[in-house]
């Protein structure tokens, strides 16, 4: 099939990527100049497991090709909408580049194409589209929902063998496009109206918020009454109906998809005046929870003021450099206004855009550099080189021994005989320092 694939983000490009691996012809186009200029050379603008290869073998078998504009002259069996959908003011989506990128392909694609979102878009945009494309005179298209799911880190696997596929379609001929587009694929599909599987994207991706959310309170209560979050978690996991996935405690959700899209699911039920409680909580949880480890400073020093604090990961999680929504920057933000010196460290990331910074800080790829002479230090995203530090060399280089494990990985015992002091979340803290 010939694909084009408007978008070349995150899941744009690992898209087209994929359907081209699948034996389909692929466009990617991308109004970023410089994004296009670096793909036609190779180049990927991203970080994540495998895709400088997957750049490399499908631009070898000519499959894929790269553009800032539509190409003319050139078959077209489906185009996917993978553009951006940010927040807007009050948390909900902005479709500004989708209604863009509607209004350009209504000028190039041919009669009968299949018009898809693969980006997470309110529930009702699809008959928006619909509705845009008749005043465009184009009632010749056809409309349909295709969310993505797959994960940052592991990207190109989720595309390949995705746990699910969702087909939201109006027409019998919408459904065989996507699933001959799809073919190749040995995964579960679920088809059913665009509606309920721009529905499906956001409710996955909030109900997965939620756990996070729940585990955290859980944790911050074990901390309290002396019980241990991460047996709890395995605990409860244990139960087929409540699974192991997604009950990590730690210093909450973060990225490009959980903090946006369930602001965004709480604003499109206030459009049908439902007060999404449950959800507003999950967002308050997480906002507070990326807190505890100022909280925990304040105790400690009692004053932040020149108190040099290194933060160990900037990406949003391991595996990335995508540093949106990502935890660390909120907590550098909040601690720099408090008056400490703030070093950042992470083996991929190279600058962190801090909010009240008027340029963009640097970030150490040096875990040792970034802790000499530091008073305490707090693990922000669990990349494996933080995980098996020479905790004695670490004692050594640092002029203070405090140290916040914001996602549970390391030990404290170990940490305790390289003399040490370690707090974490949902833990009974073992030194008398440290208030709860
Ligand atoms: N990042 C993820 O892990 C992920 C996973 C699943 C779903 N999603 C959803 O997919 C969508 C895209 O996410 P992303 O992270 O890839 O976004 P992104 O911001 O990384 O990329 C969007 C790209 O679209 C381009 N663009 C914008 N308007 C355009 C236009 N009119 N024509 C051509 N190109 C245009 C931008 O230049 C940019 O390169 C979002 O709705 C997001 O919620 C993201
Ligand atoms: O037990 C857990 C699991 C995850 N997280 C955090 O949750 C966030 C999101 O993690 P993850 O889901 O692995 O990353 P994303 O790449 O943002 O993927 C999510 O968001 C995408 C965009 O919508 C969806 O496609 C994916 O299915 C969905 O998992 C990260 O900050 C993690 O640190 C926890 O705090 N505890």
């Amino acid at each position: 099939m010939d694909i084009w694939v408007v978008g070349t983000g995150y899941v744009g490009l690992v898209t087209g990527l994929c359907f081209a691996k699948l034996g389909h012809q692929v466009w990617c186009i991308d109004q970023d100049k410089n994004k296009i200029e670096a793909l036609s050379r190779g180049v990927a603008p991203i970080f994540e497991p495998g895709i400088g290869e997957l750049i490399a073998q499908v631009q070898s078998q000519g499959k894929v090709h790269f553009s800032t504009s539509f190409p003319a002259s050139v078959p077209v069996d489906a185009a996917l909408i993978a553009v951006g959908t940010p927040p807007g003011r009050d948390g909900e989506a902005d479709l500004s580049q989708v209604f863009n990128a509607v209004d350009n392909l209504a000028l190039h694609l041919p009669a009968g194409t299949l018009l898809a979102t693969k980006s997470t878009v309110p529930v009702g945009t699809a008959a928006r589209i619909r509705r845009r494309l008749l005043e465009l005179g184009r009632s010749d298209l056809e409309v349909a929902s295709v969310p993505e799911f797959l994960r940052e880190g592991s990207a190109i696997e989720d595309t390949l063998t995705p746990h699910r596929l969702v087909f939201g379609v109006q027409s019998a001929s919408a459904q065989n496009t996507l699933e001959r587009m799809h073919s190749g694929m040995n995964s579960p599909v679920l088809v059913c109206d665009p509606a309920t599987a721009e529905m499906i994207k956001y409710a996955s991706n909030a109900f997965l918020a939620t756990k996070i959310s729940f585990v955290n309170e859980i944790a911050n209560i074990c901390e309290r009454v002396g019980a241990d979050v991460s047996q709890v978690s395995v605990g409860m996991g244990l139960d087929p109906r409540i699974g192991p996935s997604f009950l990590r405690a730690g210093l909450g959700y973060g990225g490009s998809c959980f903090p946006k899209d369930t602001r965004a699911l709480v604003n499109i039920a206030g459009t049908v005046n439902y007060d999404f409680t449950l959800l507003r909580a999950v967002v308050e949880v997480n906002q507070r929870q990326r807190m505890s480890p100022l909280y925990r400073l304040l105790r400690w020093f009692e004053s932040l003021e020149g108190v040099v604090v290194t933060i160990l990961g900037v990406a949003f999680k391991p595996g990335t450099d995508d540093t949106r929504e990502s935890p660390a920057l909120d907590l550098a933000a909040h601690l720099i206004s408090h008056g400490a010196r703030v070093r950042l460290v992470d083996p991929v990331v190279k600058t962190a855009h801090v909010a009240g910074q008027n340029k963009p800080l640097p970030v150490s790829q040096d875990v040792y550099e970034a802790l000499l002479d530091a008073d305490a230090a707090v693990l922000v995203t669990e990349w494996d080189a933080f995980r098996n530090l020479d905790w004695t060399h670490v004692k050594n280089l640092m002029r203070g021994p405090f140290w916040f494990d914001g996602r549970n990985v390391l030990d404290p015992e170990v940490l305790e005989q390289a003399g040490l002091v370690l707090s974490n979340i949902g833990h009974k803290t073992r030194s008398q320092k440290i208030p709860v």
